[in-house]
């Protein structure tokens, strides 16, 4: 079957302070229609830049990224970005209801608009506070209000980078659970970056390690874990322990020794 999205012998180069540095090479991923597949690395492997890759907003400097089937040259339709930083993606000015228009008010007509903004609200448990605006509204809150916006446009593919990396542990386990349901719900394709080992086996069908420099895909693993996932029950399993474990490994940890990025 034709990936929903995938990468092809990838290859990225940036400008650099001292000339141009190669920071993906060689990258070959394949994401299947309402797959989740997390990427993991330590810090600057270069996660965030093939999410931006993959979502066409940063062209690769080789290989070929495709959505679909059809080589992407840009941000391809029904594919969203959803990013940590969720204060300066929402607009103060307008209220809850009118930042997850956002996305659609251009092509939609009213009617059809209110539909599917409710329905976004509703996913993310948040259609109470839809006359309200943003600023008055929790940090977990202004992220599902994000996430809303990016459902309301009925996404085939989710791009998420560290979507829960500034949140606190409870409001993190809640959103995880959210977005688990909507996913299961909607079937989106979802490709999460994350730094967080146990967000990443709990989340996921399969996860990526990106390792060194330039950065390929230097672990692959499957995650069979029971759906639904629980927090207590699931990351009580011995295979989750034993996922989780795998992870760290290569991630550069042993056992005993401190985290080194
Ligand atoms: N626009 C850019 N121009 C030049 N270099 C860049 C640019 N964006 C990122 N880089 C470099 O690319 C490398 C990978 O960055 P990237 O943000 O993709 O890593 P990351 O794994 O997401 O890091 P982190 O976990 O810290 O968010 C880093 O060395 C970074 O300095």
């Amino acid at each position: 079957m034709t990936p929903t999205i995938s990468c092809t012998d990838l290859e990225v180069t940036l400008p650099g302070a001292s000339g141009a540095v190669n920071i993906l090479a060689g990258v070959n991923l394949s994401v299947a229609k309402a797959e989740f597949v997390s990427i993991l690395g330590t810090s600057g492997s270069g996660k965030t830049t093939l999410l931006r890759v993959l979502g066409g907003l940063l062209p690769a400097t080789g290989g070929e990224v495709r959505c679909d089937g059809t080589p992407i040259q840009g941000p391809p339709d029904g594919v969203v970005t959803v990013f940590q930083d969720y204060a300066h993606s929402l607009l103060p000015w307008r209220t809850v209801r009118r930042n997850v228009a956002l996305g659609i008010e251009a092509r939609l007509g009213r009617a059809e608009r209110d539909e599917r903004v409710d329905e976004a609200l509703t996913m993310v448990g948040l259609l109470e506070r839809a006359d309200e605006y943003p600023w008055r509204l929790s940090g977990g809150m202004q992220q599902r209000v994000q996430i809303a916006r990016a459902l309301a446009t009925r996404p085939r593919v989710l791009l998420m980078d560290e979507p829960f990396g500034a949140l606190d542990a409870m409001t993190k386990a809640s959103l995880q659970d959210q977005l688990q349901q909507v996913q299961s719900l909607t079937e989106t394709t979802i490709v999460f970056v994350t730094h967080d080992v146990e967000e990443a086996v709990y989340l996921s069908d399969r996860l990526v390690v990106l390792n060194g420099s330039p950065a390929d895909i230097g672990l692959t693993l499957d995650i069979p874990l029971p759906r639904p996932r629980h927090q207590i029950s699931t990351k009580e399993r011995a295979d989750y322990l034993e996922l989780r474990h795998r992870v760290y490994e290569a991630l550069g940890h042993t056992v005993g020794e401190p985290a080194r990025g």
